[in-house]
């Protein structure tokens, strides 16, 4: 076990932001963490990395315990959160040497090290530049090879890639899978991004401190609902009359498709269109529409991620802004 954690709780004054939870995290796992501004994600994982201590409950990291050895956890693990704390002015390469230096890399396994990391992450054509010349996405892969670099268990990321455009979204996400595949690393993470929740082998989410919902990407879809078949037909009305009495109950229409619900979506499909053809109707369109995480997620803390991911880019501009300011 990677991460064993039991009635792990937080407070802050009166506020429970954590209240009591039981993760087990398996090593080589891929581990979403997923809720709404303000679920406690940010407290849990903070805990787990020994930057801010439980209130209550324990939790074992990788064999350690986080309060007696907080100092074995942190060389156990890598660590990138949201803010970017790259130097800027030193290359990336540099950047590297720097952290080796403080985590006490063995000198003479340094270089070989930091070659191998920016050849994983795609930046060893760019070893020399300084970073502040970097997009974002190629400083984002830097600091997850920097989170490597003294060879950790479990790799902790928070919201990774918030404020990154799509593409660079995924060049993150093809690296990240890259290591994982080469390295049976095991990676816990939070996202406000649905499609990057989907790579994860199981996802929790987190609603107002408690767990709500623990299980892997496809289990949580078939939690909320069926696949919906959708088609369209040249003959409508006989097509909704030979499919009801087929299945044996009323079809669905919405205008003129004619929508079935059931358990596994491409299998219905295709028994719907050998019943039709067999009764001399003709298929135009099908569809088959699988429910998303998206609709987990709403039916279990009833709010949309969309609106989750405007409040994350924003706190990230005002964390940046707010740097930008200490710094002048
Ligand atoms: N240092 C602190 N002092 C007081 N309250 C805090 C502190 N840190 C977090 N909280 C409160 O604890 C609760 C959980 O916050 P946390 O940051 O863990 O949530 P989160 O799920 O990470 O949210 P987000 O998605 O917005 O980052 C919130 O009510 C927050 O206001």
């Amino acid at each position: 076990m990677t991460i064993d954690t039991e009635k792990l709780s937080r407070s802050f004054g009166e506020i429970q932001a954590v209240k009591g939870i039981d993760l087990h995290v398996e090593r080589g796992e891929t581990f979403g963490f997923l809720g709404p501004n303000g679920a406690g994600k940010s407290t849990t994982i903070k805990m787990l990395c020994t930057l801010l201590r439980p209130s209550s409950g324990r939790a074992v990291i990788n064999g350690f315990d986080i309060e007696r050895e907080a100092a074995n956890v942190r060389r156990s693990i890598g660590i990138v959160f949201q803010d970017p704390t790259l130097d800027e002015y030193l290359s990336a390469e540099q950047n590297l040497y720097y952290h080796c230096m403080i985590y006490h890399t063995p000198r003479n396994t340094r270089q070989q090290r930091i070659n191998d990391l920016l050849k994983l992450v795609g930046l060893e054509d760019r070893r020399k530049d300084p970073v502040k010349t970097f997009s974002g996405g190629m400083k984002r892969r830097l600091e997850v090879a920097r989170g490597l670099l003294h060879e950790p268990q479990t790799l902790f990321l928070d919201e990774p890639t918030v404020g990154l455009d799509p593409q660079t979204r995924r060049s993150v996400w093809a690296h990240v899978l890259r290591l994982r595949q080469s390295t049976g690393l095991t990676i816990f993470m939070t996202t406000h991004y649905m499609d990057e929740a989907e790579y994860c082998d199981r996802i929790a989410i987190m609603d107002h401190g408690r767990i709500v919902a623990l299980d892997t990407p496809e289990a949580l879809k078939r939690m909320v609902g069926q696949d919906v078949v959708r088609l369209t037909t040249n003959e409508t009305e006989r097509a909704v009359a030979e499919i009801s009495s087929w299945l044996n109950r009323p079809v669905r229409r919405e205008e003129e498709s004619i929508c079935v619900e059931g358990e596994d979506g491409q299998a219905l499909a295709a028994a719907l269109i050998r019943k039709l053809t067999l009764a001399d109707i003709e298929v135009n369109n099908v569809s088959v529409q699988a429910p998303t995480l998206e609709d987990v997620f709403v039916h279990l803390t009833g709010r949309a991620i969309r609106d989750e991911v405007a409040g994350a880019k924003e706190r990230l501009g005002a964390r940046l802004r707010s740097r930008g300011r200490l710094r002048r």
